[in-house]
């Protein structure tokens, strides 16, 4: 036997040793977020067992730990599975989120929350609010902006008929793929379907490849995918999940024209929740309509130094006033700075109202 293999040999048996020691720590691990569990039974019947503050130390704490050679995200993740399924022992977390299956909104849920939640699709943004509300699931997930098409006006105006809480966020890269079912004719690609922000995302790319192909806007991605499989001439552009749910073959991966193209999920719930030591706030402000109104909006957080990470304007549905602005800022409401400018900001509008403070997407 050459050296090579007595190596292989001892190599696998320090790997085997590494995983039995990996094991027990994991178990170990479970068993005190079990104990952690009972005693927020023991101080409330009714506690949330999952806290988004803590869950962002954690993540933090490994990635600045971590010396390689894996990569600090790619540690995260595993992380991420980890402290999943140690809260699932107790009580998996149910997330509603924009449907249907296979969604990049599901694929954003699962990012944030681990595969061990229990994901439930909702046909309509405003049904994942209700769900929220109704508490019949714990927290919800909805896209708010995309890098390249802007905000999901949707997502903004439901938020004015709500008093649903913003606990999260979550930023997904987004990668669109070219996607055929195994009965495609590939030659004869005449029609594709999609959602429209998909269509927008890669236009250049379909200019260039299939200038003649129809393009047959759909409500998802998913019911793309699903489309596919019974025609023969009909391509889909969707993601990786609905690619996967629904068996279809890649013709062409990532064919968005903007290679960071990513999109912006919401985490909402009822939850008022902690400072995990990097946060943003959300705020909807509405103004009287009067000269300066934008100047004197903005200005106490320019003088705070407080950095604005969003702002957009959109028409107030109730007539009393001109705008409504969402703006998104750097900072949790229980800092003294942030709560300063609340306070002269809310001086100054004729309402305000904070949607929430919640940790800075981690993953
Ligand atoms: C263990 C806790 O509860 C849950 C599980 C966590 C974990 O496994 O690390 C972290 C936060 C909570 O979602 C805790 O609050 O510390």
């Amino acid at each position: 036997m050459s050296d090579t293999s007595i190596n292989l040999d001892e190599l696998r048996q320090r790997i085997d040793q590494l995983d039995s020691d990996i094991l027990n720590l994991i178990s170990e691990r479970a068993s005190c977020a079990q104990q952690v569990a009972h005693v927020k039974l023991a101080e409330d019947k009714d506690a949330v067992f999952y806290r988004p503050e803590r869950e962002a130390q954690v993540l933090r704490r490994i990635m600045a730990l971590n010396k390689g050679p894996l990569d600090s995200e790619e540690m995260a993740r595993l992380f991420r599975e980890i402290m999943s399924a140690c809260l699932a022992l107790e009580q998996p977390v149910k997330v509603a989120y924009l449907g249907p299956e296979g969604t990049f909104t599901q694929q954003a849920a699962l990012k944030h929350f681990g595969e061990s939640a229990v994901s439930l699709p909702m046909a309509a943004i405003d049904e994942v609010f209700r769900e929220v509300e109704a508490g019949a699931v714990h927290y919800g997930v909805v896209p708010v902006e995309n890098s390249t098409e802007g905000v999901v006006n949707h997502t903004l105006d439901t938020f004015m008929d709500s008093s649903i809480k913003i606990c999260g966020e979550v930023v997904l890269r987004i990668h669109h793929h070219l996607l055929v079912s195994e009965n495609t004719r590939r030659d004869k690609v005449s029609r594709i379907y999609s959602h429209p922000q998909s269509f927008a995302q890669c236009r250049k790319w379909l200019d260039a490849h299939y200038p003649h192909a129809e393009r047959v806007p759909v409500s998802s991605n998913a019911e793309a995918a699903k489309l596919v499989k019974t025609e023969w001439h009909s391509a889909a552009i969707a993601g990786d999940m609905a690619a996967k749910l629904y068996g279809l073959e890649h013709i062409a991966e990532k064919i968005e024209d903007s290679p960071d193209n990513s999109t912006r999920f919401l985490i909402i719930g009822n939850q008022d929740v902690p400072m995990a030591g990097e946060d943003k706030t959300s705020i909807v402000v509405a103004m009287r309509n009067q000269p300066g109104t934008l100047h004197a909006l903005l200005e106490p957080f320019h003088r705070h130094q407080i950095d604005l990470t969003r702002l957009e304007t959109r028409p107030s549905r109730t007539g009393v006033w001109n705008y409504v602005f969402f703006i998104d800022f750097k900072g949790h409401r229980d800092e003294p700075q942030v709560a300063a400018v609340l306070e002269e900001v809310r001086l100054r509008a004729a309402d305000l109202r904070v949607l929430g403070s919640y940790p800075v997407g981690v993953l």
